[in-house]
């Protein structure tokens, strides 16, 4: 036997791996700029099971299984080294402080007020006729951070928003919570008595449902928003018209308070969600928001909640959305305390990445302190 010959033929093969493999890895880093966009974790166990099936197909000498499998395990890890390596994370950016700012509705509204609370900088507000507008601008940057309510202490979350920030695949990265207080305004003079027909958004009448059932000959119409039946009613400038709608709104359109606070629950809060295409991470994080799905086995939810109290983090809240396509399966959104840098964080979330049909990290941002 001819040591060099042999020794040639591996030379002649080991180069052809190189190449094979750095084409494999240069692939693999491509992937991992399509997952950071549409915001798709790095690991994907089916496709890695997949991977491992179909090569151990090929091989002619069974002999050789096991070391195959190793080698494709090995092969794949470093390819998510490479992967992490190649996604970036933006630091300890201030979201206070921002260029380009939308919301849905307009000035006055709930959103806008929340808005003005929450950034202390920016050079620009943009006003979106929906939810999912404001998403979209962030996706096409015409907006840097969107701010959208997503659940109110009296009636539950939004809905719309937890299925748009899952859709769009952006990242929560602050909050804050803002005391609803709804009013019955009307222009100067105007008097309760005097009021024939009240403008609102349909959550405004909600949360007035005492108030208004004492008041059942009024007429109520509905107004895609309370700031805009408040500017509504100012244009048409009639004393028997009122709206339910913010003090903001009041002073926004220069109306008059006919009944203050007239929402039946007083201490009705709403909580809103910055959101942004980046993920920002600080030391100063202390909330982290995740989706899961759990796998449609006996105590696949319980397994996941088990994870939170055995790595000592406290849960929330945990919210569920249906999974559109797959009847009675559902996208748990969880949220919990902690900094991406702790160790035990750490470990959940890699639990989570491995054990959970979907995976989705929402964010780490600051949590509003006035949020129990
Ligand atoms: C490259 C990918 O990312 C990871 C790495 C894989 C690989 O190197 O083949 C397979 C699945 C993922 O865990 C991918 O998703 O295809």
């Amino acid at each position: 036997m001819d040591l060099n010959k042999l020794r040639n033929e591996i030379d002649e093969i080991d180069k052809k791996i190189v190449e094979l493999i750095e084409r494999r890895y240069e692939i693999a880093i491509d992937i991992a700029k399509y997952k950071e966009k549409n915001n798709i974790p790095i690991y994907n166990e089916i496709r890695e099971k997949e991977v491992i099936n179909k090569n151990l197909k090929y091989i002619e000498n069974k002999e050789f299984m096991n070391e195959v499998k190793k080698t494709f395990i090995n092969i794949m890890e470093l390819s998510k080294d490479i992967q992490k390596r190649v996604i970036k994370i933006k630091k300890n950016l201030n979201v206070k402080e921002a260029k380009k700012i939308g919301f849905q509705g307009s000035e006055g509204s709930f959103s806008h007020e929340a808005l003005l609370k929450y950034f202390k900088n920016y050079e620009e507000i943009k006003k979106y006729p929906s939810f999912e507008e404001v998403f979209k601008a962030i996706n096409k940057r015409d907006i840097e951070y969107g701010i959208v309510p997503i659940d109110n202490s009296s009636t539950g979350e939004i809905t719309d928003t937890y299925d748009l920030i899952r859709k769009y695949g952006l990242y929560i990265v602050g909050e804050i919570a803002i005391k609803i207080e709804q009013n019955l305004l009307g222009i100067s003079g105007a008097k309760l008595e005097n009021i024939k027909e009240i403008y609102s958004h349909p959550q405004g009448f909600q949360q007035s449902r005492e108030f208004l059932d004492e008041h059942k000959d009024i007429k109520l119409v509905s107004f895609p928003n309370t700031a805009l039946s408040a500017q509504y009613i100012k244009e048409q400038n009639d004393k028997s018209k009122g709206a339910i709608a913010s003090i903001r709104a009041k002073e926004e359109y220069g109306l008059e308070i006919i009944v203050p606070s007239i929402n039946s629950n007083k201490n009705n809060y709403t909580r809103f969600v910055i959101v942004g295409e980046n993920f920002e991470k600080s030391i100063e994080n202390n909330k982290i928001s995740i989706i899961v799905s759990t796998p449609h086995k006996t105590g696949g939810l319980y397994k996941f909640i088990k994870k939170f109290a055995d790595n000592n983090l406290n849960m929330l809240s945990i919210k569920s959305r249906p999974i559109q396509d797959r009847p009675w399966e559902y996208f748990f959104y969880i949220d919990f305390e902690g900094n991406l840098e702790d160790e035990n964080v750490k470990d959940t979330l890699e639990y989570f990445k491995k054990e959970s049909g979907y995976f989705k990290f929402l964010g780490n941002y600051k949590k509003d302190d006035n949020i129990l």
